[in-house]
């Protein structure tokens, strides 16, 4: 059986790639595991499964860069997303938030399942459309869902294996603060050096 290691941007797994020698493809097949970058976002992602995951994978390993709520972690470091939440997946009532699961049409929270023992801090994610760039969002969010990371497509991967009862795990490095947007504040390099230096050698010691 293979895992399905899955990532928004070929640029997140620059390094992975050269280490495993890969081609340069969206769907990179090798011996122990294939490769899908599936694009930014929730649909994207969703699609990308929908081609490319089937019972022949045993784990699913969404990899990728995050935004932090939590200002003491510090920009790299790689942490072990364990639960997320599509955060505006749902129906506004006035000031008042709606979820999917409070209007009847199903989950909104999902969560990571394996055996394997993953040294790394856990965290709880949630999953956006949008990044979140306004106090007043920061604020909202916090209030209801109090998540440490954000990202744009991990709710979706946690979504797509559990609809085929495939383990996964979602491991992201955070490369900035959930602020308002000032990109000159993102460390992506090292975030993305940080997650591509753990991979390498969780996905190395699976062969
Ligand atoms: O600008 C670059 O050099 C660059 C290189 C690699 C990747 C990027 C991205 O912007 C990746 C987008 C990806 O990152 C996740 N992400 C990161 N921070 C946040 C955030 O604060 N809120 C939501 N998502 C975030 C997200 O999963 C995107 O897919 C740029």
């Amino acid at each position: 059986m293979k895992t399905l290691v899955v990532a928004a941007t070929k640029a997140e797994l620059t390094f992975f790639y050269q280490h495993f020698n890969l081609p340069d493809g969206d769907f990179v097949e090798s011996k122990n595991f294939d490769l899908l970058i599936s694009g930014v976002g929730m649909v994207a992602t969703a699609f990308a499964l929908g081609k490319y995951l089937s019972p022949k994978y045993s784990l699913v390993l969404n990899l990728g860069i995050a935004g932090s709520f939590d200002r003491s972690i510090p920009l790299g470091t790689v942490l072990n997303i364990t639960d997320d939440t599509f955060a505006e997946l749902g129906a506004e009532n006035g000031d008042e938030f709606l979820t999917i699961t409070d209007l009847g049409f199903g989950e909104n929270h999902y969560t990571a399942k394996t055996q394997r023992k993953i040294e790394l801090p856990l965290a709880k994610g949630i999953t956006v459309n949008r990044v979140t760039g306004s106090e007043k969002s920061i604020q909202t969010l916090m209030k209801r869902l109090n998540p440490t990371t954000e990202s744009m497509e991990g709710a979706a991967v946690f979504y797509a294996s559990k609809q085929l009862n495939i383990d996964c795990l979602q491991v992201r490095s955070i490369s900035n603060y959930v602020e308002p947007r000032n990109k000159e504040n993102w460390k992506i390099g090292l975030a993305i050096k940080n997650l591509n230096d753990w991979a390498i050698a969780f996905v190395g010691e699976m062969n």
